[in-house]
């Protein structure tokens, strides 16, 4: 059974815990105590020198980069499952919304809220406004579609739920994109193991926040 080295609210670590709950993938959770500092201890370099959570590791395989473990865990746990799909051009729309998740809204998120969590720096308004941009890129793939990369649900609705719903915590009011909002609800509804493998680890995000911006 493949190691998830992990932390309950990181949003990275919930998609992988969605991905693993949705391919029906047993993972052996360990977790990492980041407010320690034991992802920077040499045994965890030695696992993954970057020391970031989620590291997966599988038969003597590290890997880290969520969005690549839950590609890995599909085509190695998941043949044939429209999760990640293989004809060519459905997993290309795929591999495209995963993209655009770490590089365009995960990111802008983090850029926009991590500052003000563990810096205690002031809301940026410019910042904010790109991930409202970002939202409506989002809610523009999403017209007329069930998912976001089709009529089925895949890896990237995943990953996205996972980033979308830590705005929750937040100020970000993804609520007000109608198309993001319906996708929302349904992937709420239908993702396997959802309130295990995203809503446990929202509450966490949760506490962290309400104790972080105390402070
Ligand atoms: N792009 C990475 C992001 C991973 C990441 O930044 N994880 C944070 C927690 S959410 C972390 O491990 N921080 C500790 C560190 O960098 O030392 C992914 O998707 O896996």
């Amino acid at each position: 059974m493949p190691d998830l080295y992990y932390v309950p609210g990181s949003a990275p670590c919930r998609a992988v815990l969605l991905a693993a709950k949705a391919l029906n993938v047993n993972l052996n959770l360990k977790l990492v105590d980041l407010h320690h500092g034991e992802q920077l201890k040499p045994e965890y370099l030695k696992l993954n020198p970057q020391h970031t959570v989620p590291t997966l590791v599988d038969d003597g395989l590290s890997l880290w980069e969520s969005r690549a473990i839950i590609t890995y865990l599909a085509n190695k746990y998941g043949k044939g499952s429209t999760l990640y799909p293989e004809e060519p051009r459905a997993r290309a729309l795929v591999d495209q919304r995963l993209y655009f998740d770490i590089g365009t809204l995960y990111q802008r998120f983090a850029d926009y809220f991590y500052p003000q969590l563990f810096g205690g720096a002031p809301a940026d308004q410019g910042k904010l406004q790109k991930i409202e941009e970002a939202l409506k890129f989002l809610d523009t793939f999403l017209e007329g579609q069930k998912y976001v990369a089709g009529p089925n649900l895949t890896l990237a609705d995943l990953s996205l739920i996972a980033t979308v719903s830590s705005f929750e915590v937040t100020d970000v009011d993804f609520k007000k994109y109608s198309n993001v909002k319906r996708w929302y609800e349904t992937v709420k509804s239908t993702a396997p193991g959802y309130q295990e493998a995203n809503e446990k680890g929202l509450e966490a995000f949760k506490g962290l926040v309400n104790s972080m911006m105390k402070k």
